[in-house]
């Protein structure tokens, strides 16, 4: 025979204000007893409940059941002995409302490693047992409260030893549901179960063997117990045992794993949003590295094709769109039209010219008396306007070459001396000598200062002033510019290469992969915000269930459930929510990337792989979104969940 025996028990609850619930109980409760605990509201009566079937522990005083205390046991232990000992009975039933009432009933069996026939067998005796064959795969919520209730004393049959707590089991019945409840109680107790009943309820309490009054926190009344012995050995309800000091349990992965299932099916509306929140991160992140690839192919295609058929033209017909363009900087005067010439002749140079710098020189208009103005002079062979790429509004129709008494006009300079329409063909001065002005160089980004300086043949400029550096621009067939860029100072100079400065656009096989690098990174980076966003909106909406479900988790632990078991089972539902939401999420993601392209007329590119990665991703991100959610869950005290 197992005896509970509380002695000089007390309970405080701290806080600013402390509740002494319990102040000194003195108890013995030997196996076989019926005992109903009463009194008024917030006597006690609960937290000694709580107490005595270890939810929770005293602050104060001993608890021995046989011989064992068992008041300063550590959570994970009072977890253990409490799945060993006890059935429980709650006011709210506690039932799994999506679940099958068989379910249900295995439930406390599963956290006690109990191997799934032997939970299936035991859970239709105990339904039996309770007067509800025929309903173990119904769902628990379409039964009545009397039958929920039965489901309940069912669940409870099946764990512990044979001891049922109920708090309040009859108060959310009407009377006539309450007195079959009750019978069903005494019935079991007749059978050998231990009951131990709180009521607030004068009828219920009278038919009790054994009365307890708990007046603030101490026991008022108390006849002397009434023990029984005898039982009737239903396999679900046997004898008392002594709780014993063996490793707890091992429940499987997969028990935890199924029952997650379970659990994820159950609520499908539930799961299907949470899933959908996944989904969408996960979609888009597959669009993204989707479109990224078949963005980054089609740019490919485009250069290549450009390149291709630029190197084709280059040879009959300088392309000025495509061929590249090389500017040779000789830092000392020296270069000459003899030096072009000799580029001219390298493969892959389509045409050159040469440019010279010379000291400035003043510009004024004839005849006017408005100030002349300081120009830098430039000296320039024929084909200067193609191979710098300069942007000029001719008058007339553009020469060939400029004549000897010919210039071209910087656009800043031609506005600072207001020379009037080109049409008229105005004429100015340099150094007193007259110039036709044959054309405005609005614009040319390769040569410095061309837009406030006067170009003239390099013949005359070098009659003017003396050229301080020389300048060589080329243009290459498509692709050629990097080698000729490497080869020209070579050619000019072979003992000082370096006494060139060379510039050159960027090769376009380095722009490619430079364009295609930028386009991966902003897409990664969208990639990890529609990530991040899932797994933050995931983190929230599973805390949230959490807290919703807190009385279920409640009572999972009060049937034995260790913590980890309850962060387990979280976990595992969050990485089914985030693999259901990952394969949701690689369709929508093949769909999506498939409409794109084909409005974009693009070639899809997907790496297949990318799909079983999409959904291990939503894993992923169910495992990092469950994580806050597990623990949260797992800091759930059975006590306060259930205290409804
Ligand atoms: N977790 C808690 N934290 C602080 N105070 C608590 C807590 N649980 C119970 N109490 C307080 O302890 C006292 C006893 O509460 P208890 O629930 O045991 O009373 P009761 O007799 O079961 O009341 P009722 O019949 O109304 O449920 C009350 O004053 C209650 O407010």
């Amino acid at each position: 025979m197992t005896t509970f025996r509380l002695v000089g028990v007390h309970k405080t609850y701290p806080g600013t204000q402390p509740v002494h619930a319990l102040r000194g109980v003195d108890l013995v409760i030997s196996s076989g007893e019926f005992v109903v605990i009463e009194g008024a509201s917030a006597s006690g009566k609960s937290t000694l409940l709580n107490v005595l079937a270890l939810l929770d522990a005293p602050t104060a005083g001993q608890y021995l059941i046989d011989d064992r205390d068992v008041a300063a046991l550590d959570e994970r232990e009072r977890a253990r002995v409490r799945g060993q000992v006890f059935g429980f009975v709650f006011q709210g039933f506690h039932l799994m409302d999506r679940r099958t009432v068989v379910d249900n009933v295995e439930l406390g069996m599963l956290y006690a490693g109990v191997p799934a026939d032997v939970r299936r067998h035991r859970a239709l005796a105990a339904l039996e047992r309770v007067g509800l064959p025929g309903t173990a795969h119904r769902r628990a919520n379409e039964l009545s409260g009397g039958q929920r209730q039965r489901v309940a004393i069912a669940r409870a049959l099946c764990v512990g030893s044979g001891v049922i707590v109920a708090d309040e089991p009859t108060g959310n019945l009407d009377s006539a549901t309450s007195r079959t409840i009750l019978e069903l109680l005494h019935e079991l107790h007749a059978a050998g179960t231990t009951v131990v009943l709180v009521t607030h309820s004068a009828e219920i309490a009278n038919g009790a063997p054994r009365r307890l009054l708990v007046r603030d926190g101490r026991i008022a009344v108390g006849p002397p117990a009434v023990p029984r012995t005898a039982f009737d050995g239903e396999d679900f309800a046997s004898a008392p045992v002594a709780p014993t000091a063996t490793r707890p349990a091992r429940v499987s992965s997969l028990t935890i794993a199924r029952d997650a299932a379970a659990s994820v099916l159950s609520r499908r509306g539930r799961a299907g949003s949470l899933a959908a929140g996944v989904a969408v991160g996960v979609a888009l992140a597959l669009t993204t590295i989707g479109v990224s690839a078949s963005a980054q192919a089609q740019v490919s295609e485009r250069f290549d094709a450009q390149l291709n058929r630029a190197v084709a033209l280059s040879r009959e017909v300088p392309n000025p769109e495509s061929g590249a363009l090389v500017v040779v900087d000789g830092t000392t005067p020296g270069v000459s039209r003899e030096s072009v010439a000799t580029l001219e002749a390298l493969p892959g140079v389509d045409f050159g010219a040469l440019l010279t710098r010379n000291d400035s020189v003043s510009v004024a208009l004839p005849g006017a008396g408005s100030p002349p103005a300081d120009a830098f002079l430039m000296g320039a062979t024929e084909d200067i306007v193609p191979a710098a790429q300069l942007d000029v509004r001719w008058a007339g129709d553009a020469p060939t070459a400029l004549a000897e008494d010919e210039i071209l006009i910087g656009g800043v300079l031609n506005a600072q001396l207001d020379l009037g329409p080109l049409s008229a063909r105005p004429q100015v001065l340099l150094d007193g000598r007259p110039f036709a002005v044959r054309g405005i160089v609005s614009s040319g980004i390769r040569v410095t200062n061309v837009t406030q300086a006067v170009i003239t043949t390099v013949d005359v400029a070098a009659t003017m002033r003396t050229a301080s550096v020389d300048e060589i621009y080329l243009r290459t067939a498509a692709g050629a510019a990097g080698q000729v860029a490497r080869q020209a100072p070579l050619v000019l100079r072979p003992q000082s290469p370096e006494s060139f400065t060379v510039s050159v656009p960027p090769d376009p096989a380095t722009l490619r992969g430079q364009i295609e690098g930028d386009v991966r990174t902003i897409l990664l980076v969208l990639t990890a915000v529609a990530v991040l966003a899932s797994v933050v909106s995931l983190t929230s909406a599973m805390t949230m269930s959490v807290l919703e479900r807190s009385q279920e988790f409640g009572m999972r632990r009060a049937i034995g459930a260790q913590a980890r078991h309850i962060g387990a089972l979280v976990m595992c539902e969050a990485s089914l929510v985030g693999a259901i939401g990952g394969a949701a999420g690689a369709v929508t993601g093949v769909l999506a990337l498939l409409l794109i392209t084909i409005a974009r007329r693009w070639t899809p590119v997907l790496d297949l792989v990318h799909i079983p990665l999409a959904v291990a991703g939503g894993v992923a991100v169910g495992v990092l979104g469950g994580v806050a959610a597990s623990v949260r869950s797992r800091r759930i005290q059975p006590s306060e969940a259930l205290r409804s």
